[in-house]
């Protein structure tokens, strides 16, 4: 597809955004390199497709993390790393992106791509549970040296994720939290899975944590940048 060709309205439509708003957001709202739309586009395949991240916010991090001069980066929960290889791209030689998931075989599918892209030796993947590979990294005492994180795996572990990285990141350094409105699903108070619930926790902690500033962005599936002061 080359940049002329209006991209297909491949992202579910959240219920908080009209469809033809969200569609003119992804015609007009973000360009996507074509590596990444080759790496979406393999994704959109996946048994598990809907897990991928929504393009607009991989491309506000791209943004982010060159405004804010990002050198290191922790994203939990990589999946096929359409997000990963979004930021790598953008971060300078010597950066370096810590990728935590459990899966080698969702993984794999990106592997290719970040190697093509050139990127591959700024990915550190750790393949494991999440939480033990944070633990880790705190131990290994690397408390308050990353710029910027991304949390995007199992919201049952949101809480848990976000206090292990409020001490791996700087000061004024960035956490992201995705599906912080899942979907219009926080608001139903019909809606009380595990996951809604965990979700709702998270975005109580945050709007009362002293440590941050915070602002949750009503698009995608709901972001929140956390600041850490
Ligand atoms: C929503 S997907 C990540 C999407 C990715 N950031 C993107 O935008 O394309 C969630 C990922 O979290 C991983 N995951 C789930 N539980 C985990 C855990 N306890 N530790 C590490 N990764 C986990 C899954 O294997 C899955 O790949």
């Amino acid at each position: 597809m080359n940049s002329s060709t209006p991209r297909p309205a491949k992202f579910a439509n959240p219920d908080f955004v009209a469809p033809a708003v969200h569609a003119y957001v992804q015609e007009l709202g973000y360009k996507e390199s074509p590596i990444l739309e080759r790496l979406r586009l393999e994704t959109a395949n996946h048994p598990r497709a809907r897990m991928m991240g929504d393009p607009s916010e991989a491309a506000l991090f791209k943004l982010l993390i060159s405004a804010m001069n990002v050198k290191r980066i922790v994203e939990v929960g990589v999946f096929t790393g359409y997000t990963t290889l979004a930021m790598a791209l953008n971060l300078p030689d010597s950066g370096t992106i810590v990728g935590l998931d459990v899966s080698e075989e969702f993984t794999s599918v990106g592997k290719p791509y970040w190697i093509e892209a050139g990127v591959e030796n700024k990915i550190d993947l750790r393949l494991g549970p999440a939480l033990e590979s944070l633990d880790k990294m705190i131990s290994d005492g690397e408390e308050s040296t990353y710029d910027f994180a991304f949390i995007d795996a199992d919201k049952v572990n949101y809480e848990g994720y976000y206090e292990r990285l409020i001490r791996l990141v700087r000061q004024n350094g960035i956490i992201a939290i995705d599906n912080v409105l899942w979907s219009g699903r926080v608001v139903d108070p019909k809606e009380q899975g595990d996951d809604t619930v965990a979700l709702r926790q998270i975005n109580k902690l945050v709007h009362g944590d002293v440590r941050v500033e915070h602002v949750m962005l009503p698009f995608a599936d709901g972001v929140t940048l956390v600041r850490k002061k």
